[in-house]
């Protein structure tokens, strides 16, 4: 079975590709805008959003994923640069959760699941947001900030999976296709093809 990465981002595509698994992208056509305020139930209803727009026929597994920021709020996708900023100012100095879900869609079945790590900024001075801003990294990335860029100055801590932070929890997602014998068949897959 192929699998197929419902993602438009960059960071999940190479996440996936640490997996060393065949797999092709489709994007997802879905509206993001969810009035869901609980960080888990927003992030596995967008993650099975993103799947099921994507998800044509039973040949294929479907994964989609979403990323969160959450300090009393959820973070998304910054609309702005005030937005950022905001982003920024609040997360300053404190800890924060990061929560990714991920849907895999097969054929009579639909598994969701979700990873948090925690992430503890420094006090961040209103030269060094406006610094980190000006280079345009924010404004793709939910709650403003890449761990694996720039972003990285900015924090202090971490608790848990880094990758999740990126945009994918790739040990867990193994663990699933492993358990599930997902890779074990598409490596038999992939032998053969060499062979
Ligand atoms: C917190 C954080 C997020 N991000 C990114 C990962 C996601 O691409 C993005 C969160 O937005 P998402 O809506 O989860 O993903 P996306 O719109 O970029 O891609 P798609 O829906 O097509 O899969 O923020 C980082 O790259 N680094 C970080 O440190």
């Amino acid at each position: 079975m192929k699998i197929i990465l419902a993602s438009n981002s960059p960071r999940r595509i190479e996440l996936l590709k640490k997996l060393q698994l065949q797999f092709k992208i489709q994007p997802p056509n879905i509206d993001e805008e969810i009035n869901e305020k609980d960080p888990i139930k927003h992030v596995l209803t967008l993650s099975k959003l993103k799947a099921e727009n994507v998800f044509k026929d039973f040949n294929s597994i479907v994964i989609g994923a979403d990323t969160i920021v959450f300090h009393k709020e959820i973070f998304g996708k910054p609309k702005d640069y005030l937005d950022a900023y905001n982003m920024l100012k609040s997360l300053s100095g404190t800890w924060h959760e990061v929560f990714t879900g991920v849907t895999i869609l097969l054929k009579n079945e639909s598994i969701s699941f979700f990873e948090r790590t925690k992430v503890k900024f420094k006090k961040l001075s209103d030269e060094l947001i406006k610094y980190y801003l000006s280079t345009g990294e924010p404004f793709d990335k939910a709650g403003a900030y890449a761990i694996q860029g720039l972003g990285s100055i900015l924090i202090e801590k971490i608790d848990g999976d880094f990758y999740n932070v990126m945009g994918l929890p790739i040990s867990k997602l193994w663990d699933v296709l492993w358990n599930r014998g997902i890779i074990s068949e598409t490596k038999r897959k992939n032998f053969k093809q060499r062979s």
